[in-house]
């Protein structure tokens, strides 16, 4: 079921002559927000299909975190409406619990759901070795890179079952390799289960790679200024010569604002 708040609170999904919307994962209509005399986002419309992948690049500061969290509902717009299926996210700083080892950390929305701690840990495991933490089960996570939390949250993020992930530069603390070993397990995680993901990130060629649309943000006050449709199956190869000229493109336009 969508949730959907507008600048006055959450309102019923369900608003006569809404019908159309209830069938997007994501519908950000006109949305405006501000912290104080800080405007950071201003006019962002943007709705996404089930099991669409949408990328929002853009530059430091100019409100993607702030983005995510509207659509997430940690935060209610001044300006506009959103409405958005459940989401699940994975911050830009892990929030990992810092008493619970990795294993824990990840069961965490098995436990919130009441199933028993070693039923929830068996569950976790193997998505935890499938992201290359085998061994790493009982690490807490100060004794983790920032990378290995990255990916105990992520899978954390999974295990709430929701079919919205919310992804705040889940990759970044990777390096090259581990990074695009990450692409092709979440392209593959997705193809055999399909979920909606907002993937932000501050690289135009991850977000090729992985996303079916690419918005591309203004410097603050946030808008839309270009959206690139990518064609091809994920995770593509970023030499391929559509991408380079998408990614030519998205530079061009983030240069342009
Ligand atoms: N809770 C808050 N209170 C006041 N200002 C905030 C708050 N959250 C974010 N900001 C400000 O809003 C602006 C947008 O922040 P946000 O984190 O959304 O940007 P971002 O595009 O995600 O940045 P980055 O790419 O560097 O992570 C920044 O100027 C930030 O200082």
């Amino acid at each position: 079921m969508q949730s959907q708040t507008t600048a006055r609170g959450p309102a019923a999904v369900t608003a006569p002559g809404d019908d159309a919307r209830a069938t997007q994962a994501v519908d950000l209509r006109e949305v405006r927000h501000a912290f104080g005399a800080l405007i950071v986002l201003d006019g962002i419309s943007l709705a996404m299909r089930p099991g669409e992948t949408v990328a929002l690049v853009g530059p430091s500061g100019c409100g993607k975190s702030t983005l995510l969290e509207l659509v997430c509902g940690l935060q209610a717009p001044d300006g506009g409406s959103v409405a958005a299926a459940p989401a699940a996210l994975v911050p830009q700083r892990d929030a990992l619990l810092p008493w619970a080892d990795a294993l824990d950390n990840a069961a965490l929305p098995l436990r919130l759901q009441g199933t028993r701690r070693a039923d929830a840990r068996r569950r976790a495991a193997p998505l935890l070795a499938e992201l290359g933490l085998a061994g790493f089960e009982h690490a807490k996570p100060h004794e983790l890179s920032g990378g290995m939390r990255q990916r105990v949250a992520f899978v954390r993020a999974l295990l709430t079952g929701r079919g919205l992930l919310c992804l705040d530069e889940p990759f970044g603390a990777l390096d090259a390799l581990t990074r695009a070993d990450m692409h092709r397990w979440l392209s593959d995680a997705l193809a055999a289960e399909p979920r909606t993901v907002l993937l932000v990130t501050h690289d135009i060629e991850e977000a090729l790679v992985l996303a079916d649309r690419v918005c591309v943000l203004s410097p603050r006050p946030a808008r839309i200024v270009c959206e690139l449709a990518v064609p091809g199956d994920c995770p593509r190869d970023p030499a391929d010569h559509e991408l380079v000229e998408l990614r030519r493109q998205a530079m061009e336009a983030l240069r342009a604002c």
